[in-house]
């Protein structure tokens, strides 16, 4: 059962791209324009490796095989076969590097436009050119014999630039469709705008210079992150009808002339390209919201906002590490409030709670920028003060046990004082995270044994023991 699923599965993959890719070339060959919607199957296979993985890879081969094969039908044995091998790896290596640089970008998320420059260099660029010299040196090799056919430069540009914009199309396009989620913020409002200077440029390419139609796609993609409205459906709307108008006049494929295929093509090409620009930028935001959100909660202690048990271990580890490099001091203290039982006992859970958010507040706003502090779990919190030894950090340990005992805490029923005691380790060469929260919980142990409200250093201890 589940080997026909995965092998129907491979079919219906195959079929898809063997459909797209038989469109696209009906286009191609009813034009002696090179790139239209050539675009259509290089853009869907790369979204296929990204969302099914490599099974993918077989199913597009196979298809590449056969489209291959029909249209190489009247040529030389040993040429055709060596052609539709060169173009069947061509394009699975293109969904194969596109793929995978989708499945990486895209988990990652493309925030920044440093970013998305390198999502394209890698993903679309470098994929397209390598695909571009494979697919036009099979187109080379077959016509070798006639002089007449293409030349090598022009038509692997072709193919380069159609699937750059099949990759820059499609991905974005359908990852934004199945990935979309029910939220009805605007849109960016300059649609109006872009849908015009999209268009001119479609027009100035039509009259003037044809490959300026390439100048759509980073167009669309400044006017996208740049800018903010509500009319942009208003215009998406009005151009997507335009082409549909553009579409339907024009009664059948055969009757087209050249200029209103091109028309035609990159004006759907361009209106994907912002459609699909604009959804994906929303989802990168809300997921990129959401991943702060996220890692925010899980290193951040909910009561206190202090960084939690994992998050302050991670960062004495860090700090152990920079120690190590720099042999600047590192002091760490472990602090325990006393008799905190009795607090709830006496007031209330909720009380307790005021207590820990404010001495937690009350030994941040006393200690230095640099100091971290992070909650261990319950009434444990651990200090960290880079650039303190022992003796300095019992100082500051001292200082913040005489003023916390001094200052009552405010509590609903009444003010109460608190008190706490601290066990303190240094760091020295060749410790480790273990090796120091053993030491500081030792000495926190010592602090609490002879009497409590009092601060603890390892040779202090070492030395009353003795006596
Ligand atoms: N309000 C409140 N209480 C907590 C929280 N986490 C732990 N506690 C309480 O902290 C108390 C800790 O009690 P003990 O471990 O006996 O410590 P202690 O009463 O401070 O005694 P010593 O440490 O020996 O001075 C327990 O009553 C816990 O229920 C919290 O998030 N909020």
């Amino acid at each position: 059962m589940h080997w026909h699923k995965k092998t129907t599965t491979l079919l219906i993959f195959g079929g898809l791209y063997y459909f797209l890719a038989k469109i696209s070339l009906f286009f191609f060959t009813s034009s002696s324009n090179t790139l239209w919607l050539l675009w259509l199957p290089t853009g869907l296979g790369p979204y296929l490796y990204y969302r099914y993985g490599s099974r993918v890879l077989i199913s597009i081969f196979f298809s590449c095989l056969f489209i291959h094969y029909e249209t190489t039908f009247n040529y030389e044995k040993n040429l055709q076969l060596l052609n539709i091998l060169l173009n069947s790896i061509a394009e699975t290596f293109l969904v194969f590097l596109s793929g995978t640089a989708a499945c990486y970008f895209l988990s990652k998320g493309i925030e920044k436009p440093k970013q998305l420059f390198m999502a394209f260099i890698i993903g679309c660029f470098l994929p397209a050119s390598i695909y571009a010299v494979l697919m036009s040196l099979g187109v080379h090799l077959l016509n070798s014999n006639h002089p007449e056919t293409l030349d090598f430069i022009p038509t692997a540009i072709s193919y380069g630039l159609s699937s750059i914009l099949g990759v820059l199309l499609i991905i974005p396009l359908l990852v934004s469709i199945t990935r979309w989620e029910s939220e009805s913020e605007g849109i960016t409002l300059s649609w109006l705008v872009s849908t015009i200077v999209i268009l001119t440029i479609i027009l100035t390419s039509f009259c003037v210079v044809n490959w300026i139609i390439f100048l759509t796609i980073p167009a669309s993609i400044f006017l996208v992150y740049g800018s903010k409205s509500f009319f942009s459906y208003a215009s998406v709307f009005c151009s997507i009808s335009l082409y549909i108008a553009i579409a339907i006049d024009l009664h059948s494929v055969e009757s087209l002339n050249k200029e209103w295929f091109f028309i035609l093509s990159f004006s759907i090409s361009s209106s994907f390209s912002v459609i699909a620009l604009t959804l994906q930028k929303r989802i990168l935001k809300n997921e990129s919201t959401l991943r702060k959100e996220w890692q925010n909660r899980a290193n951040h202690d909910a009561l206190t906002g202090l960084m939690n048990r994992s998050a302050i271990v991670d960062c004495l580890q860090g700090h152990i590490e920079n120690f190590e490099e720099t042999n600047i001091p590192l002091s760490i203290s472990m602090i325990d409030i006393d008799h905190f039982k009795d607090v709830n006992d006496n007031f209330g859970h909720a009380a307790g709670d005021l207590v820990l958010q404010q001495l937690s507040h009350r030994i941040n706003s006393m200690t230095r920028k640099t100091d971290v502090l992070g909650r261990l779990g319950g009434e444990e919190f651990l200090l960290l003060l880079p650039g303190a030894n022992s003796e300095t950090a019992k100082r500051v340990l001292l200082n913040l046990n005489k003023s916390i005992g001094s200052n009552p805490f405010f509590l609903s029923e009444s003010d109460q004082y608190i008190t706490f005691s601290a066990g303190i380790a240094e760091a020295s060469y060749g410790c480790s995270v273990k090796s120091l929260l053993e030491e500081a919980d030792k000495n926190l142990y010592y602090a609490k044994r002879t009497g409590r409200n009092r601060v603890s250093l390892s040779n202090e201890h070492q030395l009353n023991d003795e006596q």
